[in-house]
């Protein structure tokens, strides 16, 4: 279980006030996406949930705690530009985290809690798609194949938050697809809570539980870094109905193929994610 809180979040860097009265409740296995203008404060909010940043007024609470205040395993990240490590391979890029976690000095696993360790990677990467592409360096993948290792990379530490900082945004249209395709459904295995960012409008809603905008409520000419920005919209009633409409498309589509192949398929079960995100 994981709730997020934001209680009137403020930021300012001296005179520059960034967010102001920013209050949201997520709910448990919620997938936030935060749209808005650039340069408005969206990867800023994505910061302090990770506490690289500290608000300077405000509280943010997950699971009704105040948020640590050093980042934690339990908050993952992926950002647009691939934050692989260059010099490891493939699979040693999946293991370092854990590694870390558990041998801080040496950042090394030995014997058996190695193999196990290496065990559970290689499934992560199947499941990404990179299993065959283990011993490759970086340098050696596409835009995509890192993403996708960036995402096995924080999945292994079973975060119970996931931050996406526009993932997709460099990526061609066909590879973003299936990137959609693949983040939904780590979120729907994972049962974790995802906060994105995007520029991306389709995007948002396509993925999103709930979609809030930032943006500035007032501006003065003058003194244009007087007021911060706040969550002018919040549409998660728009999410529930564009999702609804894809649980309809998804159950048509599920009447069609028991009519087409004669069988009947599974209701509404772990058929119907797959089929959503066509
Ligand atoms: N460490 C910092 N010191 C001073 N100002 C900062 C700092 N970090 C961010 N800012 C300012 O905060 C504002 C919001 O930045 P942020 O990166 O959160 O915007 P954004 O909405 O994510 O933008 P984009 O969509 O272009 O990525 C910007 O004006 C930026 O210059």
């Amino acid at each position: 279980m994981t709730t997020i809180v934001f209680d009137n979040i403020w930021k300012e860097y001296g005179e520059h006030v960034v967010l102001e009265r920013v209050n949201l409740a997520l709910d448990d296995h919620e997938f936030l996406v935060i749209i808005g203008p650039s340069g408005v404060g969206k990867t800023t909010l994505l910061r302090m949930l990770l506490s690289q940043e500290i608000p300077t007024r405000g509280r943010i609470l997950i699971d009704g705690e105040p948020i640590a205040a050093e980042p934690t395993a339990d908050r993952g990240v992926v950002f647009q530009r691939y934050s692989v490590f260059p010099h490891r391979t493939v699979l040693g890029n999946v293991m370092m985290g854990p590694q870390w976690a558990a041998s801080p000095i040496l950042g090394r696993l030995f014997g058996a809690a190695r193999r196990a360790l290496e065990e559970r990677a290689m499934a992560l990467l199947a499941r990404v798609g990179l299993a065959e592409h283990a011993t490759k360096y970086p340098a050696q993948l596409s835009g995509g194949m890192q993403q996708r290792l960036a995402l096995a990379q924080a999945l292994i530490m079973k975060p119970k938050v996931l931050l996406l900082d526009e993932p997709f945004g460099a990526l061609d249209p066909g590879t973003r697809k299936s990137m959609h395709e693949l983040v939904g459904e780590l979120w729907e295995e994972n049962r974790m809570t995802i906060v994105m960012v995007t520029h991306d409008l389709p995007e948002a809603f396509l993925l999103g539980t709930r979609v809030v905008a930032v943006d500035r409520r007032r501006t003065d000419p003058q003194a244009p870094e007087r007021f911060g920005a706040t969550i002018v919209s919040d549409f998660e009633a728009k999410c529930r109905s564009v999702r609804e409409s894809r649980l309809f498309e998804a159950e048509r589509e599920r009447m069609r193929l028991t009519l087409v192949s004669g069988y009947s398929l599974p209701q509404d079960d772990a058929l119907v994610p797959a089929l959503v995100k066509d």
